[in-house]
């Protein structure tokens, strides 16, 4: 699908020619096909899927979509026309409905299993047989794979209807959860965080679930009330989906010889892996015991420059377990997620999440799926005791590499070219004790104040402050002259907007995308529109109409309030 050029006739444009030229599904050759998989993907019963690296299945359409939104970046990084996103065809295949698809777009997608560790503890009991053979994409169908300017992307249906790894549920996902994840995937992608990327959002007018949620204004911790919600599919993009959990999958299998192939599915998928994700990185000629030493030391840098990243602009991913953590280094699956409002390292806005994936406990759980990731690949490397001793080195130099990153990262958002303990330790106290409004501060501190009055603008009242603010005050007055004692004196503009570009002035709050999605249950789509491009230019200053609408303290009414503030169920 390429850029529409003058005298071309809508319909030309959105015919799927261009697409198809763009596709490219040679990985079905290279990865094993679930044999008992029915070749029509019309498989939509749980059942247990013992070996292959997919399942073929085709996508449930939803009833009479209508379009919602796509992403104008992405779709001008693949070269694609907007009026595409809104023309018949498009809508229909990412509605879920490849019925009528050209040759060489294939009418069935695929689905793959993965395994569960919830913080380094491998998991059975989520997989309804108790084995780990039923659990994997449970409403996340690929319908796609398109080579762009030499990058290969999967296109992956979320919301696309039941697969053999539905477990019962019902494969869709709603409008509600559909616009908090596509609009968060760009934003993120625009704060230069790594992560999977939206490309189109559409929702049924007539189909409708039922879903637990909150009732508006409750403080209840876990929903309570049933909502009826329409239901809607969303379409992401990243050069694979394969997580920790789906090499966990294929590690158990062969650790345990579970069957003759386990292995060898264990590396193939493994080998795919370094193609789709660091083909760069890694020598194509290597060994494969080298190849997975240099893996698990691209992984290591990668996860840790990313959680990293989620820390400096304000985000907890809420459900951190390995079947959430991407191989390729990038943030996936927006479920429980939020951006923080006020300062707070136990910021965890996922009621069932638990405190060790709390804010800035993250490190911590990235170093768990980390853990997981090794001993997944470790049978690999069984009859290389060289390679073990490596992969076992970068393992144990995870934390160290872990600090690093968080070192690098704060002293970036300060404005220094060196971590300073004692400031950052005092700072971190101060945050918590006034409170701080978190990307306010850091953003009110990147134009530099010379006292700090203008700082007072990301406190949020509180008895802790009021009861003593000379005292609060006298502290972070002599922190801010300590601060500015250790930035460079001279180019203080240079200064000032190479932390603003470290620092985002707008962040995607949960209180921002409620009333985007609720108004998008009542079919305007104005708000979300308006937070699709507020969000996908999060450094830039904005206009003051914007600035006064999103760049201020989370209203206090806010606080607390189910569905605002926290979720105990996201999908
Ligand atoms: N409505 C549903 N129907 C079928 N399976 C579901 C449904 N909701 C969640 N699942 C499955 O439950 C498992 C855990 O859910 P989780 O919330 O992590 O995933 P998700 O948000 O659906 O997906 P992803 O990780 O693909 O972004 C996943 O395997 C998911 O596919
Ligand atoms: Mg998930």
């Amino acid at each position: 699908m390429t850029m529409r050029r003058h005298g071309e006739t809508p319909e030309l444009a959105a015919t799927l020619v261009d697409l198809a030229r763009l596709a490219d599904y040679s990985f079905m050759d290279t990865l094993n096909c679930d044999p008992e998989g029915k070749a029509n993907g019309a498989d939509h019963e749980p059942r247990q899927v013992f070996t292959g690296h997919y399942v073929p299945v085709k996508p449930t359409p939803i009833e009479h979509p209508e379009y919602v939104a796509h992403s104008q970046d992405l779709f001008r990084e693949l070269g694609f026309d907007d009026s595409l996103a809104q023309s018949d065809d498009f809508v229909r295949m990412f509605s879920g409905d490849l019925s009528e698809l050209p040759e060489p777009l294939r009418k069935v997608g695929w689905a793959s299993g993965y395994a569960l560790s919830i913080y380094g503890n491998e998991f059975y009991r989520n997989c309804p047989f108790q084995t780990g053979n039923g659990y994997g994409d449970g409403r996340a169908i690929s319908v796609l794979e398109a080579v762009t300017n030499g990058q290969r992307w999967e296109m992956q249906l979320k919301g696309g209807g039941r697969t053999p790894y539905c477990r019962g549920g019902d494969g869709r996902a709603v409008l509600r959860s559909s616009v908090r994840e596509f609009l968060a995937q760009e934003h993120m992608h625009a704060l230069g965080v790594p992560t999977s990327r939206s490309l189109s959002l559409y929702v049924s007018k007539t189909e409708t679930v039922r879903r637990p949620w909150y009732s508006e204004g409750t403080r209840s911790i876990d929903p309570d009330i049933l909502v009826s919600e329409p239901v809607a599919i969303s379409t992401r993009v990243a050069p694979s989906f394969i997580r920790v959990g789906q090499l966990e999958l294929f590690g158990r299998r062969a650790r345990k010889q579970e069957h003759p192939q386990a292995m060898e599915e264990l590396e193939k998928l493994v080998l795919h892996l370094i193609d789709r994700e660091y083909g760069k990185e890694i020598d194509q000629s290597l060994p494969t015991p080298d190849k997975v030493v240099r893996l698990a030391g691209e992984f290591r840098s990668r996860l840790t420059s990313l959680v990293a990243n989620w820390i400096r602009v304000g985000y907890c991913q809420g459900n951190f377990n390995s079947d959430n953590c991407a191989a390729g280094g990038f943030t996936l699956d927006y479920g429980p997620f939020g951006f923080c409002n006020v300062f707070d390292p136990h910021y965890q806005p996922w009621t069932g999440g638990g405190q060790h994936f709390a804010f800035l406990n993250q490190p911590a759980a990235a170093e768990r799926n980390f853990y997981s990731f090794c001993a997944a690949v470790r049978p690999l490397l069984e009859n290389n005791p060289e390679s073990l001793r490596q992969l076992e080195e970068i393992q144990s130099e995870f934390p160290k590499f872990m600090q690093a990153q968080m070192q690098l990262m704060w002293a970036a958002k300060l404005g220094l070219d060196h971590f300073d303990a004692d400031l950052f330790i005092e700072l971190t106290r101060l945050m918590a004790e006034t409170p701080v409004d978190y990307t306010l501060f850091f953003r009110e501190l990147s134009l530099l104040p010379g006292n700090i009055e203008p700082l007072k603008k990301s406190f949020y009242p509180s008895q802790a402050y009021h009861a003593h603010p000379e005292k609060l005050n006298e502290r972070w007055s002599a922190w801010l002259a300590k601060w500015q004692s250790l930035i460079p004196a001279d180019n203080r503009e240079q200064l000032s907007s190479q932390m603003k570009q470290v620092n985002p002035k707008y962040s995607l709050k949960d209180w921002y995308v409620v009333p985007a999605y609720q108004q998008a249950a009542a079919g305007d789509y104005t708000l979300l529109r308006e937070l699709q491009s507020v969000m996908t230019q999060p450094y830039a200053e904005q206009s003051e109409d914007i600035e006064q609408k999103y760049y201020r303290l989370k209203p206090l009414e806010l606080f607390d309030v189910g569905g605002w503030s926290h979720y105990s169920c996201s999908s």
